[in-house]
């Protein structure tokens, strides 16, 4: 019997990811590749929506994995009304939420505006109040998230990352899981302000490798290095350690750990034009512990899929909802086992069974 794999889920997660939604007519990527469907892309959350509340096993959560807003929004003076569309689509869903930041955040809202939103999961997983996206700008510092310690709750909000704006923190739904979300702008040109120290630094750091004018424009059109694109951005030095001393924790306890972040950190799980910057430092991070199984993203629309031969990590890159035609769909229900994740897409997304590779010591 022993052998028989387990049939009831000790937890199961939605994800959905690039909804990118926008009141405008449908459009293109800019290479003019791929077709956008701005408006449709709310009826496809909608449509995850209702398959998660229907199923026999209601989801714990549902991971949002960035850019829930098309930056087109920004133009026409639409950022909060677009927001507040989505979040109201979501906000009848079953499960609490936990939003990835993305490039498209940062076209819309400022750092700091976002750390006060309802994007900020790490203060408002759980209880959504779409009319009330905003909440008093001059919030005292007590609300603020970093003002919590790295702590060990069984369920909910764990650690977060230290430094004073990193939207970085980990949750366990279930004893012997935990969920790290990552901030992969960080280090970023998008979401600093240019008189500050971080945009600097990030500056020095694109300019050694692009030389574009625009620095949306790859600095070559094939290779790792496309990823240094502004659309892109990476993971600071106290992110990284901060995200060793959960997995350091983790590995002690032998829990099995998710990452998830906008940005795909491992080249064969995406095209290149999407990586993190510095993909490989993470990737060093997560080798030595061995509490990982798997590392969630979006970011590229096409989706992607990669098992690390070194750690046995599971590298999935979700399908964007924006890039999906309005008959299809592009959602993900979970469902976690303590050998496995039964990832189960709809339409652009594959169906898939995760092993945890063996817990090293
Ligand atoms: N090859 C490119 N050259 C110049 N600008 C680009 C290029 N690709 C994307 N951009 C610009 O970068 C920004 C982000 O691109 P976009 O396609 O919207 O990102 P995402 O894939 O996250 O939706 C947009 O302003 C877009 O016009």
């Amino acid at each position: 019997m022993d052998d028989c794999p387990q049939q009831t889920p000790l937890f199961t997660f939605g994800v959905i990811a690039d909804i990118q939604y926008a009141d405008i007519d449908d459009g293109y990527n800019f290479t003019r590749t791929r077709r956008r469907y701005y408006r449709s892309s709310l009826k496809l959350l909608r449509n995850a929506r209702e398959s998660w509340s229907e199923t026999a096993v209601k989801p714990e959560f549902i991971l949002q994995l960035g850019d829930i807003i098309d930056g087109f929004n920004k133009g026409q003076g639409a950022s909060d009304r677009a927001l507040h569309t989505v979040l109201r689509e979501f906000s009848s869903g079953p499960a609490e939420l936990h939003h990835v930041w993305g490039n498209h955040e940062f076209y819309n809202f400022s750092r700091s505006s976002l750390l006060r939103s309802q994007l900020n999961s790490s203060l408002h997983h759980g209880s959504l109040h779409p009319d009330s996206l905003y909440p008093d700008s001059s919030s005292p510092d007590s609300l603020h998230p970093y003002s919590l310690h790295p702590g060990s709750s069984s369920r909910g909000l764990g650690a977060q990352a230290p430094g004073s704006d990193i939207y970085a923190y980990s949750f366990s739904p279930c004893p012997g899981f935990t969920f790290v979300v990552l901030d992969a702008y960080d280090v970023s040109l998008l979401g600093r302000q240019e008189s500050s120290e971080q945009y600097s630094q990030a500056m020095d750091l694109i300019k050694q490798y692009n030389t574009n004018e625009d620095l949306n424009c790859p600095p070559l059109i094939e290779g790792l290095q496309q990823r240094f694109t502004m659309f892109n951005g990476g993971f600071s030095k106290e992110q990284l350690d901060w995200l060793d001393s959960i997995l350091s924790s983790a590995d002690e306890k032998q829990e099995r750990v998710t990452i998830v972040s906008h940005l795909p950190v491992h080249p064969r799980s995406t095209d290149p034009i999407c990586l993190a910057w510095n993909y490989e430092q993470l990737l060093a991070v997560v080798q030595s512990h061995g509490s990982v199984v798997c590392f969630m993203a979006g970011h590229d629309h096409e989706g992607g899929y990669h098992q690390d031969t070194d750690t046995g990590v599971h590298h999935v890159t979700f399908e964007g909802v924006i890039e999906t035609p309005p008959d299809s769909n592009a959602f993900a229900t979970v469902s976690v086992y303590k050998d496995r994740m039964e990832l189960k897409g709809r339409g652009r997304i594959a169906d898939r069974v995760l092993l945890f590779p063996c817990l090293r010591s």
